[in-house]
């Protein structure tokens, strides 16, 4: 068996030393209301309530908060975020134990959409169960755009709440509120995954009990290590042929290296999965019921499956030995775990992101999926046991930590916003507060005053009215206009929150409508697909008079063009998909550049000098001053900043965004009557020119992470195909009767790929492309792309 390291073994997840500034303001306050009456004249208008209501409690003869009081005062850094939570507000720490806010992410047809479909039903907020793409031609309820019924993909994450009911130990009936956002699988849509996990909790990860952990499985793995979201994971389709959880098991241990243990074993498997085996309770469970809606349970393990229940629930606590010193310690005392102990461990690491406990049922067999949301109530974290900061800006932009009471000020995030018939919808998460009907936020971006006129909370496309949303919880409001990612507070608070990773575009195409009626719709649909989706991009081209679109794959511009015929009744012209290329200097240059024109009257006059240089990595450009003795004035070298922006607008090479690239002005000079503004951007524009055509500089092509899996015959005409596309393979896994390919190729090179594809595998292959990083583009494409865009200049000029 397995020791554990002690050296691994972790500090307790509950930590009594933290130290956050706003706490400690708080417990500063709180050292003043436990040793003198309360003044609320000395303390910050925001939190006089919330002192007040402490020191009624007290009044009360709360022995809880003339404790936590006293305790405070003499030591203010020994209370941490939980103990103020657990101690000073029972309360709200009540409410927040029973809210959950919580995703389903996965690889695509994983079963995201039929398991939620299982959750809505199972939990009341549906009363039939329809299928995606299935035969009553309904669709399921998440999926509620029509394209995405036609095509049985999830193009927006869809945001819905239901109530679970659970039976605590004593048996009693507890209700659990949980919103619960299902997101898209497909990479192209890989957006909505990134802002439904910067608001959420925790996770639902899906898995496929045949296919195991797959590319996009992975991606959705880094998005949730990026925001820190605590995940239990769920073997879906248990009735595939083939179907093997512990494949899927030993891959998340392996391929993401996140410890995992079974939860549960199978009662049988493939067209003979009946149940599973609790290895917490050891006890078996099947679903009765037309629908599967009743849970049986049963202390009579099958015979089958006894052995495999102990050997697996072994493992369990094995895996948690490693990640949990409570179970560390009972492990190496040779003892057994009690099912409180066994469930707290779980509960502890999987919050602190060390562990990911694994379900597993069908949800299309309607088979064990409730267990599975026992589990989201029991393993993952509330509102507030998720550190959620913010930067204070009236403090140097210090961090604040936000805790989820609702008689705080209120601080919230508009995650998604999305056009409804009845105006823009913005998705807000409350992390502080309380959001109410009628009254006034700020926009912490522009610190302009709104009106909350309408708060609704969603399911799917159809909204519930509410009067007010409290901390911790999730809600959507009309009539708010603002950008995705903005915070919202109160006005009292200069908190702001951060924001989305939001990836670059890789790929554009030039659009117009077809009938020059429908410019109007036109706009107004690019502006409104702009406005909700931070990765699709428009801009115009003035030279070639064109608009183009940028987004992030092929797919993901064919569904707005799309949306765009059916939404808003405008049929485009598209032209050939483009890579997003870029471009970059070489080396350092100095410059020395004088513009100065005398046409009679008013001259121009500008004279900058400096260097252009790369930055070093291949990301944002930077501008810098170092002028001493003022031969460049202030207002002028913003010029000049102004003049270097555009340039990167518009590389010299062949049009595309330019790179790495810094510009220094150190010197110059300007004429008393002749400079000007324009002057200075001008001259630094033609100076941007001729030091970059000097530097030896080079077009960079973005470079996709992709990953192809097939069946195993197909395995020497994938990688065949993947070569003669220039790409470089990293790796080959061989699964039992399929293969997986990573490799790395240019955007360029994989165009069409997805029906060649297609044709060299059957149509059973698969693949994803996710961008990653920028790389000098091959001397040959180079030269041909120069020479396209310097005859297309040249074309163009002669008109
Ligand atoms: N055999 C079997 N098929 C399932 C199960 N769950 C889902 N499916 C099927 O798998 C397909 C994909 O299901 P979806 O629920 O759309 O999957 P998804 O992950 O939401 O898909 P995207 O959002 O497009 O990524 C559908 O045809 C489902 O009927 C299951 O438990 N067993």
């Amino acid at each position: 068996m397995r020791t554990p390291s002690l050296a691994r073994l972790p500090y307790r997840a509950v930590s009594l030393t933290s130290t956050s500034r706003f706490q400690s303001q708080n417990l500063l306050r709180l050292r003043c209301a436990s040793t003198a009456a309360l003044r609320p004249s000395g303390v910050a208008p925001a939190y006089q309530s919330l002192l007040r209501q402490w020191e009624q409690r007290r009044n009360a003869a709360s022995a809880t908060a003339s404790a936590v009081l006293e305790a405070a005062a003499a030591s203010p850094e020994s209370l941490s975020q939980a103990a103020i939570i657990d101690n000073l507000d029972p309360v709200e720490a009540a409410r927040l134990d029973k809210v959950r806010n919580i995703g389903i992410a996965a690889h695509i047809d994983s079963g995201k959409t039929t398991v939620t479909e299982r959750v809505l039903f199972y939990t009341g907020r549906i009363k039939a169960i329809h299928e995606v793409r299935g035969r009553d031609a309904v669709g399921a309820k998440m999926d509620s755009m029509d394209l995405e019924r036609e095509k049985g993909i999830t193009i927006q994450s869809a945001a819905t709440f239901c109530d679970w009911v659970k039976k605590d130990k004593e048996g009693v009936d507890q209700k659990y509120h949980v919103n619960l956002i299902d997101t898209p699988g497909h990479i192209d849509f890989t957006i909505e995954v990134e802002r439904a996990l910067r608001v959420l909790d925790g996770a639902v990860m899906i898995l496929c009990a045949v296919s195991g952990v797959q590319s996009q499985t992975i991606t959705v793995d880094r998005q949730m290590r990026r925001y820190n979201v605590p995940r239990i994971s769920f073997v879906n389709k248990m009735d595939r042929m083939g179907a093997n959880p512990f494949k899927a098991i030993d891959q998340i241990n392996t391929k993401l290296k996140m410890p995992a243990a079974a939860v549960q074993v199978p009662i049988g498997a493939e067209d003979e999965f009946e149940g599973v085996v609790d290895l917490i309770r050891m006890k078996a469970l099947y679903n009765k019921g037309p629908s599967g809606e009743d849970i049986v349970e049963t202390d009579e393990i099958p015979d089958k499956v006894k052995e495999l229940a102990q050997q697996r629930r072994a493992i369990l606590i094995e895996t948690l030995a490693d990640v949990d010193d409570e179970i560390a310690e009972i492990f190496l005392d040779e003892g057994e775990p009690t099912e409180d102990q066994l469930r707290a461990a779980i509960r502890r690491a999987t919050v602190s992101l060390k562990f990911t406990p694994v379900f597993m049922g069908s949800a299309l067999a309607n088979k064990s999926v409730q267990p599975m949301l026992d589990g989201v109530v029991d393993f993952l974290p509330n509102p507030a046991e998720v550190e959620n900061l913010a930067l204070d800006q009236k403090r140097n932009e210090a961090s604040v930590k936000l805790v989820s009471y609702n008689s705080l000020p209120f601080v919230g995030l508009a995650f998604k916003l999305e056009e409804s018939n009845f105006g823009q919808l913005t998705y807000i998460r409350v992390y502080q507060g309380t959001l109410r009907k009628g009254s006034n936020v700020f926009n912490a971006r522009n610190n302009k005053k709104v009106k909350v006129p309408r708060i609704v909370r969603m399911h799917s496309n159809e909204m519930e009215e509410v009067s007010e949303i409290g901390a911790g919880e999730i809600c959507a409001v009309f009539g708010v206009e603002c950008a995705s990612g903005d915070t919202f507070t109160d006005g009292q608070l200069g908190y702001s929150m951060s924001s989305m990773f939001v990836p670059e575009p890789v790929i554009s195409l030039s659009i117009k409508p077809k009938q020059a009626k429908d410019a109007a719709n036109f706009s107004k649909a690019m502006a409104r697909f702009q406005r909700e989706d931070p990765t699709f991009r428009v801009t115009h081209d003035s030279e070639s008079e064109q608009t183009i679109i940028s987004g992030m794959g092929e797919l993901h511009l064919d569904i707005y063009v799309e949306r765009m015929r059916r939404e808003y009744r405008v049929h485009c012209e598209t032209g050939q998909p483009q890579v997003a290329y870029r471009e970059t200097i070489g080396k350092r240059v100095d410059f020395d550049h004088l513009l100065k024109k005398q046409t009679g009257g008013a001259g121009d006059y500008a004279r900058v000098m400096g260097w252009m240089e790369p930055t070093g990595a291949l990301e944002d450009n930077k501008f810098e001053q170092q002028i001493v003795g003022g031969s460049i004035s202030e207002k002028f070298l913003y010029a000049c900043e102004k003049g270097f922006n555009l340039s990167c607008e518009k590389g010299p090479l062949i049009g595309h965004k330019v790179l790495g690239t810094s510009m220094v002005i150190n010197d110059g000079a300007t004429h008393m009557t002749d400079s000007s503004e324009m002057a200075f951007k001008n001259a630094t524009q033609q100076a941007f020119r001729k030091a970059f055509a000097e530097s030896n500089p080079s077009v960079l092509e973005p470079l996709m992470k992709t990953v192809v899996t097939a069946p195993s015959e197909f395995q020497g005409d994938v990688i065949a195909l993947l070569n003669k596309r220039g790409a470089t393979i990293n790796d080959t896994e061989t699964g039992v009767d399929e293969f997986t390919v990573y490799a790395d190729c240019s955007l360029n090179g994989m165009f069409g790929f997805s029906s060649n594809l297609r044709a060299t595998t059957q149509g059973k292959g698969e693949y994803t492309m996710e961008f990653s990083h920028y790389e000098k583009a091959p001397p040959q494409v180079q030269k041909e792309l120069i020479a396209k865009y310097q005859k297309a200049q040249a074309d163009r000029n002669k008109k």
